[in-house]
């Protein structure tokens, strides 16, 4: 596999998905190739998934079942679309991975990060990102601007109390402190054109 695999992290309403779309654009612009993706999603059957996990009528979802659904959801998606895209030598990037799972479902959840670890591994067979994107904004602030957005609709997840997002945050701390050179620190609380340079000076380095 010689692509090159991103992931872009962070708590809800960072502004992820908003710079993903403005790369998109760019880059379509400039015959830039590469993939843009998302979990969970990104494919048919993971954004099917992803109704059944995000749907705010499941209340009753266990924990460990929502672990294993996203860990599913990201199986399917890197089989059928990550994975291609690396064999045939091409830049992936992705609105959320594995983090995702070991912050909010082994962190905030208290599943355990290594349960949650051990499960993704199976899930992932070892497809890692070379680099990842940390949005790092205050839980307040990125759920102020979903409920503010009449564009990003508010979702099971979003609907957890603040105890839970904070938690989220201080797992994604400890990944970062576990993975520094994997994981850039991105200040996510500036205006939208401030945080796109700063992306943009990150993943120059990986754009051929
Ligand atoms: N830098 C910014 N300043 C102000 N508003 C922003 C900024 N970035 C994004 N927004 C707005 O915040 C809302 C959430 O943004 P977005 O959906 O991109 O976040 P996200 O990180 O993808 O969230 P989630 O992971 O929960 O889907 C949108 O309405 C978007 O327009
Ligand atoms: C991949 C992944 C995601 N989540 C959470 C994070 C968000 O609250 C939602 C996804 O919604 P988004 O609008 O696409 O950000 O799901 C999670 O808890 N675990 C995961 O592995």
């Amino acid at each position: 596999m010689k692509g090159i695999f991103i992931t872009f992290e962070g708590p809800d309403g960072a502004g992820k998905t908003t710079i993903l779309n403005m790369l998109s654009e760019e880059f379509k612009e400039k015959g830039i190739e590469a993939v843009f993706t998302r979990e969970p999603g990104g494919i048919r059957i993971a954004e099917q998934i992803r109704e059944v996990i995000l749907n705010k009528e499941n209340t009753e979802m266990d924990s460990r079942t929502e672990a294993l659904l996203y860990a599913a959801a990201r199986r399917q998606h890197i089989v059928e679309k990550v994975i291609p895209a690396l064999n045939e030598d091409k830049l992936i990037i992705c609105d959320r991975f594995i983090d995702s799972s070991l912050a909010y479902q082994g962190y905030a959840r208290e599943i355990g990060v290594d349960d949650v670890y051990s499960i993704n591994m199976f899930a992932i067979d070892g497809v890692m990102p070379e680099i990842t994107l940390y949005f790092d904004i205050e839980p307040e602030r990125g759920l102020l601007r979903i409920n503010g957005s009449d564009s990003r609709e508010v979702n099971r997840l979003d609907l957890e109390k603040m105890d839970f997002h904070l938690k989220v945050q201080k797992g994604y701390k400890q990944l970062i402190d576990k993975f520094p050179e994997r994981i850039k620190v991105i200040n996510a609380d500036q205006s939208l054109e401030e945080v796109y340079r700063d992306v943009k000076e990150v993943l120059i380095p990986y754009l051929k």
